[in-house]
């Protein structure tokens, strides 16, 4: 049992196999930090940091088990995806009522903005709150209070995904849909996460189609290195349709798969923290980012689930990714830009970000 370490573990190890340059000299930080972002695959409830989860405890009138801050997160250890998921699943529960969803929403962006993101579509995972009795109106209506908070005060703007959480049953994500879609004006799309193992992309074939029927985009987490991964890639890409790809790092083990992929233009939302490296059918561990770059895909950046990885939010991600995948400036800036043309939002306003990006670039 490593957790963070291990993801710690899984960096050094890239450094010790020769697969980075030195640490990232700091007029790259800068010009990171100061670069306007976007992120497409966080989820709301994995950044939810300690701090937060003892304040809306203590509000909820609820008992966590951990003495403080540094005891909750001393107890982060993970090694794999389901390892992951039973630690981030449990403390999620302090989320309660449409105030807690409100606040998780805006410190995020609140965050997010502060780094110069000024998109993001966030995940979140309703099933998970419907099971302890909130209701969907709380949910949505907590988080899409904060999203119009932050784009007044902040000026960052922002979308919502909902996710299936693919583990739990069929029925139970159409359930969720079915209670969500009276709000399907504060949704961008729906999404797939949780535990791959077993549940097939094609499980959801049902919702995906309900969900586009209601105006709705699709995307699904392909995370790295899980059972059938080329067989569910394929199955998103070539039957489901999905209109981006969460992770997808094992599709460089395809050139056919990548071939199609490129064909359909998809784009991929990379978490290098989390799944950055191929490892189970490798001889030698392969660089997520770097592969899939060099075998010419439309890869964007982003953190995850940050709260459980040390706090580590976009420019630390990218850093690190700048280090770890060796990247150019210009390919940095290329993944910027990929990262504006992937926005579910009209061309005019893809444009005028990118416009932006533009400009600072030209003037940094
Ligand atoms: O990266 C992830 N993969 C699958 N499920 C998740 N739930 C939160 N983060 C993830
Ligand atoms: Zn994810």
């Amino acid at each position: 049992m490593k957790g963070l370490a291990a993801l710690g573990g899984s960096l050094a190890l890239g450094r010790h196999a020769g697969a980075v340059a030195p640490v990232t000299d700091p007029t790259l930080a800068k010009f990171i930090h100061g670069l306007p972002k976007s992120e497409y695959h966080v989820h709301l409830e994995g950044t939810l940091e300690a701090e937060m989860k003892f304040a809306l405890a203590k509000r909820n009138g609820m008992n966590l088990p951990f003495a403080d801050v540094a005891a909750m997160k001393a107890s982060y250890q993970y090694h794999d995806l389901p390892s992951f998921l039973a630690i981030y699943y449990d403390g999620m529960k302090v989320l309660q009522k449409e105030p807690d969803f409100y606040d998780l929403a805006y410190a995020y962006l609140a965050k997010a903005a502060s780094q110069n993101v000024i998109y993001a579509e966030m995940f979140f995972d309703p099933q998970e709150h419907l099971k302890r009795g909130v209701t969907m109106a709380d949910v949505i209506g907590g988080i899409t209070r904060a999203r119009r908070d932050a784009e007044s005060k902040l000026g960052i703007r922002s979308q919502l995904i909902l996710c299936f959480v693919r583990d739990l049953s069929a029925e139970s994500a159409m359930a969720t849909l079915d209670a969500a879609l009276p709000f399907k004006a504060d949704l961008v799309g729906v999404g797939l996460d949780s535990d791959e193992a077993g549940n097939p992309p094609e499980k959801f074939r049902e919702h995906f189609a309900k969900a586009r029927a209601n105006g709705l985009k699709v995307t699904a987490h392909c995370d790295v290195d899980q059972t059938d991964t080329l067989k569910n890639i394929r199955t998103v890409l070539t039957d489901l349709k999905v209109d981006r790809i969460d992770h997808g790092g094992n599709i460089v083990q395809s050139t056919e798969l990548v071939a199609i992929a490129k064909e359909r233009g998809i784009y991929f939302t990379v978490c290098p923290t989390f799944s950055g490296t191929l490892r189970r059918t490798e001889k030698m561990p392969v660089d997520v980012v770097r592969a899939m770059l060099d075998a010419g895909l439309k890869v964007t950046i982003s953190s995850d689930d940050p709260a459980y990885m040390g706090s580590e939010y976009i420019d630390g991600v990218l850093i690190r990714a700048v280090d770890r995948s060796r990247l150019s400036k210009a390919e940095l800036i290329a993944m910027t830009r990929y990262g504006f043309e992937a926005a579910w939002l009209p061309e005019a306003d893809k444009a005028a970000m990118i416009a932006r990006l533009d400009a600072y670039v030209k003037s940094a």
